[in-house]
């Protein structure tokens, strides 16, 4: 590759408002360190069989995978990702070059007639198609009927709409960058629902050779978000888990001090839950330590259970 760059980068997303929503941000932000670029929409499998269980079409990963082909064969030079679709560890020749300003991390309850979870009527239909969201659900309201629902958000909401589910459970962060936070009839505080690894955060993925993109991207990483990014990923890396097991993990830096919560449940309902404090320079072995502990008190015959093969413990963070 020639290190002068054509004028213009291209950008792959997925095509939904959502990505294109956040692919605009990066645009945006490129855009505006005098970094022309064209966005690329790339259809993904998942995008295209919203009737599959995406457990099906290929679990995890299923969103992100032919976006990386893109970037490996050149087709786009960046490509933007909900850092909560990326499977939890990345192959060599790529890297995540740019975590933008994380979002609101919560869930949010929409429901039909505006009730708050712990007051929606008996056997209520709630629709999610998450394993981590239908654990914390059953944990409070074991009457709740669990439906599986997908699609993007402006479908999830439109099935909601037409009566199909009586509430369902989407990421605050879709709803603000989508302008749909007044749909919002309850916000879900991390101890009734621990957001999913990487909720609220856009990662930016390049080719791991590429330095001068990678140079490029550089102004937009926020501190605070890669580091909690990383302490929750290493979490999932560790468990072996993707968005298909009923696990969590939330990590929030104050005053230089990493906090992780992690959580593993079952679909029955049962969630434990470890938290611990490290150094932000500590951030991957935190997250190992969180997941070890739960692994250790019940965790591992949850995950087993769920289908999720724990990996053997290494002493290496990665
Ligand atoms: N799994 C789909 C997905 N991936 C990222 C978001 C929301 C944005 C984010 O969490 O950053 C959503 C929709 C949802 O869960 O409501």
């Amino acid at each position: 590759m020639t290190s002068t760059r054509t004028a213009t980068l291209r950008l792959g997303t997925r095509g939904s408002a959502l990505a294109l929503a956040q692919a605009r941000i990066v645009a945006g932000a490129l855009g505006g360190a005098g970094l022309p670029v064209e966005i690329v929409t790339i259809t993904t499998k998942g995008d295209v069989r919203t009737d599959v269980p995406l457990s099906v079409i290929g679990g995890r990963g299923v969103f992100a995978a032919e976006l990386e082909q893109a970037l490996r064969v050149g087709e786009v030079d960046l490509a933007v990702h909900s850092a909560k679709d990326l499977p939890s560890t990345l192959a060599p020749d790529l890297a995540l070059a740019a975590f933008l300003p994380r979002e609101d991390v919560r869930d949010v309850l929409i429901a039909r007639g505006g009730a708050p979870l712990v007051s929606l009527p008996m056997h209520a239909v709630l629709g999610t198609s998450s394993p981590r969201r239908a654990c914390q659900i059953r944990a409070l309201r074991p009457d709740i009927v669990l439906r599986d629902i997908r699609g993007n958000v402006d479908t999830r909401l439109r099935k909601l709409d037409e009566g199909q589910y009586d509430a369902i459970v989407l990421a605050a962060a879709g709803l603000r960058r989508l302008g749909l936070t007044e749909r919002v009839t309850q916000w879900l505080e991390s101890d009734i629902m621990l957001p999913a690894v990487g909720q609220g955060a856009i990662a930016v993925e390049v080719r791991a050779a590429d330095a001068a993109m990678t140079a490029a991207l550089a102004p937009l990483d926020d501190h605070a978000t890669r580091v909690t990014v990383t302490a929750e990923r290493a979490f999932l890396a560790r468990l072996g888990a993707g968005c298909a097991a009923p696990s969590a993990a939330h990590a929030r830096l104050e005053r230089g001090m990493l906090h992780l919560e992690g959580l593993i449940g079952s679909e029955s309902g049962a969630v434990i839950r470890a938290a611990r404090t490290g150094r932000e320079q500590d951030a991957a072995a935190l997250g190992v330590a969180v997941a070890e502990t739960l692994l250790a008190s019940g965790g591992e015959e949850l995950l087993r259970a769920a289908g999720t093969r724990v990996p053997a413990a290494t002493t290496e963070a990665e």
